[in-house]
């Protein structure tokens, strides 16, 4: 398999084939800059990040018998307590966890990182943590962005974070029956160049799709850029292993059963509170022969999105759908430089869509099937009011489809607040959530008479809803960042859970979210689930930090 990139410590890291000098000036056009100047009264202005040197870090709490017993399980590799290694486990990828860093801040690193090989290490070093009272954070990829990660234990135990990346082989493919067998820690692209070299695909394609794990995906409950078509990654899990401190797990059984309720869903989205993962059996299937990504636009929002809810109804939404609202589309005709997007804002200029909302469509599979559906979405389209831009406007969407994170880390450079945060409403509720989020963030981030630009997209489209996710940028209070986003967090969460939307559509419940928990699963959920952990993690080791509230 291909050599793993590295994500860096304060934040995403250079793209490949970039050595990370690059500034704000080169990643964003000045056209886009103006205009966000002008908008969110922003000086563009150096906040670089500490040295990595000059992070602050405790000494390792992990007491030396521990130590010495994990190094008797694991051996003396697997077991490692240096200041880089505890780094590259302190916490996630969002805002908050690179603002801290950028500041110099690891105060949630892990006192020791481990790496079991197998499952049958895995429960042991869960029976071992367990009986000496070590919290466990099992660490994928590393970029939850709700806090996952955070270690945090409300007794001040001594924390490990379980590294899975020894677990990242495939180990079996059964093609007649499109399962594959893989570790935890692997990542997407070294699935899909294996299965590629037999001419399948599994598909989930989230924007960290880079560096996130398939353990983590199962951990989360991760929905990809396509799962409109192959559906959430959730979905796509026929089972799973789940070693816990009382033993080992085996979950689903494809290709169905009825044999009780199915305890695989206790594992999907469980965030390392039940126990670790250390095996999945996942579906795939084969690689889409044909494929075809185009956009179209739509004057209004609420026109875009009663078309999207007619395809929905005709069962005619494609394998990719991603509808961007009049200020997500401005922003991103403003970020696309050179002559074929100048020459795009001035035909949408022309045909009165100047201020419209863009839509991206992508289709894949057999050439016929692919022709047909994209037919018929086509001329419900248009009766719905959508001109047609053409596969150019579709194929830049696909070609830059990982690239945000990478401006983000020069946007926190120039001094600005950049977060996402997510949801999913049902189609008649949708428009009230679209309207309460933005209108919560933008009272919050309001400063010195000038609001925040607030982009959102639809994204994710099921036959009773979809998802909506919101991108945020402000001119960041460089006296109290850490509590400038809080605050504005914290009332778009309330606004959004008033206004019928789910707490997280994708991004989980991590330590961020998960004072909500109880709004959106009732205090009898939350006992449930209290219930299964005091079963499975009877001294609480596992992930106490997040998901379960205080
Ligand atoms: C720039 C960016 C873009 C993103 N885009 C998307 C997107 O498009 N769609 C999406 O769904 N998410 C997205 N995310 C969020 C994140 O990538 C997902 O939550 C992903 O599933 C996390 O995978 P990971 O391997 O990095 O897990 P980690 O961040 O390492 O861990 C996430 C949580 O799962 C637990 N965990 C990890 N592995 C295991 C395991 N084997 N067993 C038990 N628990 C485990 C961890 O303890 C933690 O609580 C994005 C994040 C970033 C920073």
């Amino acid at each position: 398999m291909s050599e793993q990139p590295e994500l860096t410590i304060q934040g995403w890291g250079p793209r490949p084939a970039d050595d990370g000098s690059a500034g704000l000036e080169a990643a964003v056009p000045k056209a886009a800059r103006r205009y966000l100047g002008r908008e969110l009264g922003w000086t563009p202005r150096p906040t670089p990040a500490v040295p990595v040197a000059e992070i602050r870090l405790g000494p390792s709490r992990l007491p030396d018998a521990a130590r010495t017993a994990l190094i008797e399980l694991l051996g003396e590799d697997a077991v490692s307590t240096d200041r880089e290694s505890r780094l590259r486990h302190a916490g996630g990828k969002s805002y908050l966890d690179l603002l801290r860093r950028r500041e110099g801040d690891a105060s949630e690193a892990p006192d020791a990182v481990v790496r079991p090989g197998t499952t049958e290490e895995t429960a042991a070093l869960l029976s071992l943590c367990s009986a000496r009272g070590i919290v466990v954070v099992p660490f994928g990829g590393g970029t939850s962005v709700v806090g996952g990660l955070a270690g945090v234990d409300a007794d001040d135990r001594p924390t490990v974070a379980v590294d899975l990346s020894r677990m990242a082989s495939v180990q079996a493919l059964d093609v007649p029956s499109s399962l594959v067998t893989v570790g935890p820690g692997l990542r997407g692209p070294a699935l899909e160049e294996v299965l590629g070299r037999e001419g399948l695909t599994f598909g989930h394609l989230p924007q960290s799709w880079e560096f996130a794990t398939l353990g983590g995906y199962a951990a989360t409950r991760s929905a990809g850029q396509s799962s409109t078509g192959i559906g959430r990654f959730d979905e796509l899990v026929a089972g799973v292993t789940l070693a816990t401190p009382s033993g080992v797990l085996e979950l689903g059984h494809p290709p169905a059963s009825a044999a009780g309720p199915d305890l695989l869903g206790l594992a999907l989205g469980s965030e390392g509170t039940l126990g670790i993962i250390t095996e999945l059996r996942l579906r795939v299937r084969p690689r889409p022969p044909a494929s075809s990504y185009e956009g179209w636009s739509f004057r209004t929002w609420a026109a875009g999105l009663a078309a999207m809810q007619r395809l929905a109804r005709h069962d005619l939404l494609p394998d990719v759908v991603r509808l961007s609202d009049s200020d997500e589309t401005r922003a991103n005709l403003l970020m696309a430089a050179g002559a074929g997007a100048k020459a795009l804002r001035g035909s949408l200029r022309a045909r009165g869509h100047g201020q419209g909302c863009l839509l991206v469509l992508g289709w894949e599979g057999l050439p016929d099937l692919v022709r047909a559906r994209q037919r018929a979405a086509a001329s419900l389209l248009r009766d719905g009011g959508a001109v047609r831009l053409g596969r150019r406007v579709g194929e830049s969407w696909r070609r830059n489809r990982f690239s945000a994170p990478y401006l983000r880390d020069r946007l926190l450079d120039g001094g600005l607040l950049v977060e996402t945060l997510e949801t999913a409403a049902t189609w008649t509720a949708l428009p009230t959530v679209y309207d309460a989020t933005r209108r919560a963030l933008r009272e919050s981030l309001t400063r010195g008479g000038h609001a925040p630009l607030v982009m959102t997209h639809l994204s994710h489209g099921y036959p009773t809803g979809a998802s909506l996710y919101f991108t945020v940028l402000a001119d960041r209070d460089d006296a109290l960042p850490i509590q400038q986003w809080l605050t504005a967090k914290r009332a778009a969460t309330d606004a959004l859970l008033a206004a019928g939307g789910t707490l997280t559509h994708h991004h989980a419940v991590g330590a961020d979210h998960r004072p909500w928990l109880e709004r959106e699963v009732g205090p009898l959920g939350v006992e449930v689930l209290r219930a299964v952990k005091q079963r499975l993690d009877p001294n609480g080791i596992c992930n106490p930090g997040v998901l379960l509230p205080d």
